[in-house]
């Protein structure tokens, strides 16, 4: 499999292509990483140095590996955080040129904003783009249930309006939904959910609440859902076996006392996730 993954790239730590690469590699997938910034370290630390990078250059390194013939053969699109307002158009240039050269590929969007906690963390114009113009162009969209509220104008909550916000998004375009950090107030006490919605179903998983918040923990989880779906097209398998992977990452971030993912540390956890957390059907 192969995937082009427009993301933001840190040198210190772990979230953005940063954190998508190496996990996807680590199940064999090929990826093409462009780099929307190159930054230092994550935003969350309130100071960082390096350039966002100019959209124009972004586009010529999408150009050149068009040039090698490799779209043809890519299997998805992925983007993520997009630094500046001008990504957005070249991310959908790029995903109707990948398209045009293979039709079968899927375009998976991360609609990176913020989170629920923190607020919104990303220039104020991008949140438009990504609900206006690149969320309707995307077949699998991987939002948290902030970015899912804000996408729709919803407020979703329990399974109930989750799951119509989740239909909400799916009338703009996707037709796979992966909903992170699902907070439903009747949720089993101590537990944080995942929920995923195709053509065939829509099913939730539930994990222990780790007293952390990693940033790039979404990263990863957009990275390997995808992988897995394309593989295998089947939303709950794709679902149990990262959230059997980031559990497993995060579970040993917080044990190793750092505030970055320990993201090579864990390679094994996305060779062979462990299976420890089953999915159930709720439509
Ligand atoms: N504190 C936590 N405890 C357990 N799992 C977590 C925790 N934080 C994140 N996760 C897992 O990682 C997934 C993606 O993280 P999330 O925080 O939703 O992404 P983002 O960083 O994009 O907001 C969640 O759906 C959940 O499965
Ligand atoms: C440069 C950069 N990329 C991506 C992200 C997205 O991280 P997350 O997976 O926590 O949404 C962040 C968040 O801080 C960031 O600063
Ligand atoms: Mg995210």
């Amino acid at each position: 499999m192969k995937i082009l993954s427009i993301q933001s790239a840190v040198a210190y730590g772990h979230v953005g292509n940063s954190a998508a690469v190496f996990p996807l590699q680590r199940i064999g997938v090929e990826v093409m990483p462009v780099y929307t910034v190159n930054f230092s370290n994550h935003t969350g630390y309130g100071a960082w140095r390096g350039p966002l990078i100019d959209p124009a250059d972004v586009r010529e390194v999408i150009t050149g590996i068009e040039e090698r013939g490799a779209l043809a053969t890519t299997d998805a699109v992925l983007s993520g955080y997009q630094g500046g307002e001008g990504i957005a158009d070249v991310i959908i240039d790029a995903v109707s040129r990948v398209k045009a050269a293979n039709p079968q590929a899927l375009y998976a969007c991360d609609p990176v904003m913020g989170n629920a906690k923190s607020g919104c963390f990303v220039a104020p114009a991008i949140p438009e783009l990504l609900r206006d113009r690149v969320v309707p162009v995307a077949d699998i969209i991987t939002p948290n249930q902030f970015e899912l509220g804000y996408l729709t104008g919803t407020e979703p909550d329990t399974i109930e309006s989750t799951l119509a916000s989740v239909d909400a998004a799916r009338a703009m375009g996707p037709s796979v939904v992966l909903v992170t950090s699902v907070e439903r107030p009747d949720r089993a006490e101590g537990t944080i959910e995942m929920l995923a919605v195709d053509d065939e179903g829509a099913w939730l998983v539930a994990t222990p609440h780790l007293p952390m918040k990693a940033n790039g923990s979404g990263d990863v989880t957009a990275a390997l859902f995808t992988a897995h779906y394309v593989e295998t097209r089947d939303a709950k398998l794709a679902l149990e076996r990262t959230v059997s992977s980031v559990f497993d990452l995060l579970h040993a971030t917080l044990d190793s006392g750092e505030r970055e993912l320990q993201l090579v540390e864990s390679q094994e956890y996305y060779a062979h996730p462990r299976m420890q957390f089953t999915a159930n059907r709720v439509r």
